[in-house]
């Protein structure tokens, strides 16, 4: 692929993305930026804390090769009029959580034609920030397409937006953002789902645990540091119960709603 094909809408936000982030002064700390494939179809798998996490993978990957990630997202955002509207603009995919095959065959179309795909395999922002348990789908649509897994960590954007806490202009303000890129993980087709995620899951964590022991940050005390490393956010556990009273209040207020 030599040309690239000018995309207006995905321009727009990359320019805004970019005045934003650098009108924070959020710092990039990048290893293993190589590793990420100038052509052809790939799936990043992200690590997920915060909601810039999209944004601000996107800007990193563009500054390295000027590639756009497509990436999988809630179909709940896809249902909002204008966000909606950009989201299809910048052909993102549309993943509805309770009927996930549909936007399975969307993403094999998108790897195949050689497109850069995004992935949350964690399904969601988890407060406790640590790795959680993934969903298989990740590395069964790289082995179903063919192509490699590329396993990012990306540390401290969470600190600019994240679950269940108001942003601050305080805490983005030259916020340090790290993103350790893994070596592209290639899956072995004829294994078992299951155990290949596994796999990956422990590459997210070592990944992860690098950018932390680099972060210029010291985090003991801060609501954004795990538990686990002296920070004050709830422990996976306390996560956990958290996200399942978040679920049934949301369940609730649907049944209500009908
Ligand atoms: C300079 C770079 C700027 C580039 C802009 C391109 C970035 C694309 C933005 C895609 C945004 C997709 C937003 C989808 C929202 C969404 O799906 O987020 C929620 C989940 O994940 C986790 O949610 P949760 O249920 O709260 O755990």
């Amino acid at each position: 692929m030599s040309t690239r094909p000018s995309e207006p809408v995905y321009s727009t936000a990359i320019a805004a993305g970019r005045t934003l982030f650098g009108g924070l002064g959020i710092k990039q700390i990048v290893t293993g930026a190589e590793n990420i494939p100038a052509t052809g179809g790939a799936v990043l798998a992200i690590t997920h804390f915060g909601y810039m996490d999209f944004a601000l993978t996107e800007w990193m990957v563009w500054g390295r090769n000027r590639r756009r990630i497509r990436f999988m997202a809630k179909k709940g955002a896809f249902d909002k009029p204008v966000v909606g509207w950009l989201l299809r603009g910048m052909r993102h995919i549309s993943v509805d959580m309770k009927a996930g095959a549909e936007a399975f065959s969307q993403a094999i179309v998108a790897l195949r034609k050689g497109e850069m795909l995004g992935v949350f395999p964690e399904a969601g922002v988890n407060r406790s920030f640590t790795v959680r348990e993934l969903k298989t789908g990740t590395v069964r649509m790289a082995a179903e397409a063919g192509v490699p897994v590329i396993p990012i960590a990306v540390w401290g954007g969470h600190r600019l937006l994240t679950k269940g806490r108001k942003p601050s202009l305080r805490e983005a303000f030259r916020t340090p953002v790290s993103f350790a890129v893994g070596s592209a993980f290639l899956v072995d087709s004829t294994a078992d789902a299951k155990e290949s995620t596994i796999a990956l899951r422990k590459t997210l964590e070592s990944l992860l645990e690098s950018a932390q022991a680099a972060y210029p940050v010291d985090g003991r005390g801060k609501w954004w540091q795990p538990a686990h490393l002296g920070g004050a956010a709830p422990t996976p556990e306390e996560a956990a119960v958290m996200e399942a009273e978040r679920q049934r209040q949301k369940a609730a207020a649907e049944a209500e709603s009908r």
